[in-house]
């Protein structure tokens, strides 16, 4: 395989009788910022936990980071940072301690630490409250927080799922800017939204249906496909076509 960040083929995970993620197959570049798109229940979650080494697949093949994801998943748990749409930021610590102890899980040393922990609170201007609960500070703090976090130990692929549910489109284009400076130093971004704006802000999108990859191009090649004035556009055409 060529050193693409993620490679699948034909990857599919069935529960039961019922199929959630049918035969994907696609590419990620290094660098890339890659939108995967979906109605609720399209299968972008499993197909995400698959690529994170979290869930077995029940056929077809993928690498992540050059990793097999059948048998090289602790190898691939080290190269990426992973945001869930629960964020996982322990609500009763503060600030300062959820960096400290994700620092720890991430096997940095207390220097490192201390300097990550200098850098990105200057960064999210939040040094006046380092000290302060997480759970006092607002929804968009929180996302951001918990996105720095999830590239705290310099991973080559981060993986988000809906990241920014819930906040306005200030915060999420706020929040755009951390995806983007994290991009500019080839850090690969792999971020399912429902939100079109985002999709725009995407390198590539793919947009599954009913567990399968429907489409998948830029978003401008989409619109032109598609015939369409906005990504939404796209996306409805791409629904009403399923029913
Ligand atoms: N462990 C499981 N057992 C059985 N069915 C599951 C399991 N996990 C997911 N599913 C089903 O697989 C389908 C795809 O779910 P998935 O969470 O991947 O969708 P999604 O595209 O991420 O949706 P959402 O946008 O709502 O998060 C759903 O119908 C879901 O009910």
């Amino acid at each position: 395989m060529n050193n693409n960040a993620i490679v699948t083929k034909d990857l599919t995970k069935r529960f039961g009788d019922f199929t959630a993620t049918n035969a994907i197959t696609f590419e990620v570049g290094q660098g890339e910022i890659f939108g995967f798109l979906g109605a609720n229940g399209a299968g972008k979650t499993t197909a995400m936990r698959m690529l994170c080494g979290l869930l077995k697949p029940s056929s077809g093949e993928a690498k992540v980071a050059g990793y097999d994801i059948y048998t090289q998943t602790e190898q691939i748990k080290k190269r990426i940072g992973y945001m869930s749409q629960k964020f996982s930021l322990y609500e009763d610590l503060t600030v300062k301690e959820n960096i400290r102890f994700y620092g720890g899980i991430y096997g940095l040393s207390n220097r490192q630490i201390k300097e990550k922990t200098r850098q990105l609170l200057a960064r999210l201007q939040l040094e006046k409250e380092a000290g302060h609960l997480v759970s006092s500070l607002p929804l968009g703090w929180k996302q951001k927080l918990s996105f720095s976090i999830a590239v705290l130990h310099d991973p080559s692929i981060v993986f988000l799922d809906e990241p920014t549910g819930g906040v306005d489109p200030i915060t999420r284009r706020q929040f755009w800017d951390l995806i983007y400076e994290s991009a500019d130093k080839g850090v690969t971004i792999f971020v399912t939204t429902h939100y079109m704006d985002e999709a725009e802000y995407c390198n590539r999108i793919s947009i599954m249906v009913d567990g399968k990859i429907k489409a998948l191009d830029t978003p401008s090649g989409l619109k032109k496909q598609y015939n369409a004035g906005s990504m939404n556009d796209v996306f409805l055409q791409l629904a009403r076509a399923k029913s």
